[in-house]
């Protein structure tokens, strides 16, 4: 299974590069130009041997902290802003120019969370990425730092290369860092194993990800989660180093190999699960989980006994379990004060033009 999830790395045609900001940018040097330098040789030379590239590259922030007079990360949103808005001016310039040694040109696509949500912005940022990649041009993505708001950001650029991996259609996404691959436990505390490679969720029982350095912002939690959103979308990942970025990108037998799913999810499923903000909720009962969970069923007004939140027929909302524990997402098939109405009551009870599932199966996603 590995061998071949390896080897769909190695011979992937398009490929999403993820490179953290820990390997870009450090508090007291900021932008390593040279480190990116060695980057942007790697990722060519896969290029020149027939692979589309798209980088997805944090470090914006970090690069504008010393502009700034800035001495570390700061936590609030306004200052981060700021600092992207420097920093991430010098990068986009940074990448342009080290991959113009090759005479190959660059483009700066910042996106946001909203972006991926929405079907026409989504839309559009896949057919700018599509058009610069028949034009040969290597897209350098990143968060739009600077209008994203708390609730809207990407958990990190993690998150957001999987996405990306997901609207463009990638074979392989491989995300580098300053660690090597996946420990057992963060390598930073002592004594750690490499596990390299992970086939499915038993894989990762006892592995504890803990959260990044002074630069970095999700830590190996945020690319645990990235890897299974990709696997989710049948996308292969790697997660290697960033000083071993040739091997990586050359199909060497460097970091952590990530199988994906074998059935991947449906566009419009996956949308439901990892791109789309959710409006509201619809608070289940204990049938109506073990109902949409367990027996992949449509849910139905009798299994709710609670709405919250002002939503309309075709958003996409949480299906939360007794607890308040998310059990699913799914699109919800009327407005919430249609549901207030009919909730607990059997489907065979309500008007006729009212005798449909809440949210159809094909609609819903078990989380
Ligand atoms: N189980 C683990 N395996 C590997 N690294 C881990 C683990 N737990 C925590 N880490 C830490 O996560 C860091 C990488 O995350 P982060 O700093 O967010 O990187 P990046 O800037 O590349 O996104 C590593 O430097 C490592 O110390
Ligand atoms: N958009 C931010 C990066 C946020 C982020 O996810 O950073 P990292 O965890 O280093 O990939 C920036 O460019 O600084």
């Amino acid at each position: 299974m590995l061998g071949s999830t390896r080897e769909s790395i190695a011979s992937a045609h398009s490929i999403v590069v993820k490179i953290g900001s820990s390997a870009l940018t450090s508090l007291v040097a900021g932008l390593d130009t040279h480190r990116l330098d060695l980057l942007a040789d790697a990722i060519e030379a896969r290029m020149r041997a027939g692979s589309d590239v798209v980088v997805v590259s944090s470090g914006a922030v970090g690069a504008g902290l010393a502009p700034l007079g800035l001495t570390k990360r700061p936590r609030d949103l306004a200052t981060k802003q700021a600092a992207a808005s420097v920093g991430q001016l010098a990068l986009a310039h940074a990448w342009g120019t080290s991959f113009a040694r090759y005479g190959r040109t660059v483009g700066q696509v910042l996106l946001t969370a909203d972006d991926i949500a929405r079907r026409t912005q989504h839309r559009n940022a896949q057919r700018t990425l599509d058009r610069l990649r028949a034009l040969h041009a290597v897209a350098i993505v990143n968060e739009n730092d600077t209008v994203a708001t708390t609730e809207l950001r990407f958990g990190d650029n993690d998150r957001l290369a999987a996405l990306v991996a997901h609207l463009v259609g990638a074979d392989a996404l491989i995300l580098l860092s300053d660690v090597d691959g996946l420990y057992d436990g963060d390598p930073r505390k002592g004594d750690a194993t490499l596990i390299p490679e992970v086939n499915s969720p038993e894989d990762l029982d006892g592995v504890v990800a803990g959260s990044g350095g002074a630069l970095g912002t999700g830590g190996m939690a945020s690319k645990l989660s990235a890897a299974r959103l990709a696997a989710d979308s049948g996308v292969p990942v790697l997660l290697a180093a960033a000083s071993d970025a040739a091997q990586a990108l050359s199909g060497a037998d460097v970091g952590t190999a990530f199988a994906p799913r074998p059935t991947r999810l449906s566009a419009r499923r996956f949308w439901v699960r990892h791109a789309a903000d959710t409006s509201g909720d619809l608070h289940l009962d204990e049938g109506a989980v073990r109902a949409v969970v367990s027996k992949r069923r449509s849910l139905l007004s009798a299994g709710i006994v609670g709405v919250s939140g002002d939503f309309h027929a075709g958003d996409v909302v949480s299906l939360m379990g007794p607890g308040e524990k998310p059990v699913a997402r799914g699109v919800v098939a009327f407005d919430a004060a249609e549901i207030e109405e009919i909730l607990g009551r059997s489907t065979a009870d309500l008007p006729a033009d009212m005798q449909r599932p809440v949210v159809h199966a094909d609609d819903l996603v078990a989380l």
